[in-house]
């Protein structure tokens, strides 16, 4: 289409779902954008060059993917919708574009190929599933569409109500960076919420210093972490101590008396252990719960 007659994107979009007679399929979070600023502005945060592998999830009609490929050297886009997935291959064939791999599978499920960067605007319902699959990769950035209180809360500072379980683990696998909100106007059908782009860059704290001492962060203090983590945001309002108690399940103690004889036993060693079991959840740094969690790792 020549730049005179391009048409808007929004009028695009519904010229596409239209001949091809799509009702939208709220339970896919099939929220489609039709904001060309907003777009323009996603390819932009993701810095794209010709070496760069793209990955994306939901590409939709190609809304993105379209864009990303006339930037980067390939894409790789997933897309669950089977018809969906015919409408953008046979658009991507028509339109001569030959640097897009398609994917018709559950982004949760399959195996990702290589890439170095992932752009998205995610279907919302998988956004925890699939931002910690990506965590699993090697990656150099992400620029990701969220709703808005699922970003908030990626991106939660210790103290406050968005501080999570999801902040507290992102905390040593990621930086989080929040870059524009999108408001509901700009998808059909208009979401209820609204929505936040956000930038992920990867990131590998392999130490952390507890008093003057260094301890390896491995596959293995992670994992005790996340168990911690759990247990903690339970209640997390509660006394860490509490809460541990609470959730004893969640650290493999079934046995109440037990674990608060564990707990006794580091406290009387280590007053630092025991300041930090009487801090509330929320008050309780990453590197803090990092600390309990190295802790209590030869008694879990
Ligand atoms: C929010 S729409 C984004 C569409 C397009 N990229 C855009 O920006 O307008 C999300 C897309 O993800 C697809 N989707 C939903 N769940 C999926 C999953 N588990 N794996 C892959 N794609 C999925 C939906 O069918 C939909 O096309």
């Amino acid at each position: 289409m020549s730049e005179k007659t391009k048409l808007s994107l929004a009028k695009e979009t519904k010229q596409i779902l239209q001949e091809n007679g799509i009702i939208l399929n709220k339970n896919l979070g099939q929220n489609y954008l039709i904001d060309d600023f907003k777009r323009k502005k996603i390819i932009k945060y993701a810095k794209l060059s010709k070496e760069d592998i793209v990955l994306e999830i939901g590409p939709g009609i190609g809304t993105l993917t379209i864009e990303l490929a006339k930037n980067a050297k390939k894409v790789i886009a997933i897309e669950q919708d089977a018809t969906i997935f015919n409408i953008l291959k046979k658009r991507l064939e028509r339109e001569g574009i030959d640097n897009i791999e398609l994917i018709n599978e559950d982004a949760v499920k399959v195996d990702f190929p290589e890439f170095n960067k992932i752009v998205s605007n995610l279907p919302y319902q998988i956004s925890s599933p699939i931002s910690f699959k990506f965590l699993k990769h090697k990656f150099d950035l992400a620029i990701l569409m969220y709703q808005k209180e699922f970003a908030d809360r990626m991106n939660g500072k210790v103290g406050t109500k968005q501080y999570s379980r999801l902040s507290a683990m992102l905390y040593f696998k990621a930086d989080v960076k929040f870059l524009t909100k999108v408001s509901p106007e700009s998808f059909i059908p208009s979401p209820k919420v609204d929505s936040s782009v956000i930038q992920l860059k990867p990131k590998d704290i392999k130490t952390i210093k507890i008093d003057g001492e260094e301890f390896k962060i491995n596959d293995e203090s992670y994992k005790i972490y996340s168990k911690v983590v759990k247990a903690l945001f339970q209640h997390r309002n509660k006394k860490s101590k509490n809460a541990l108690i609470d959730s004893r399940h969640m650290i493999g103690f079934k046995d109440k008396k037990e674990l608060k004889s564990v707990l006794k036993h580091l406290e009387d060693k280590n007053p630092k252990f025991k300041e930090l079991l009487l801090e509330r959840t929320i008050n309780l740094s990453p590197e803090s719960i990092m600390e309990l969690s190295i802790l209590l790792k030869d008694h879990l």
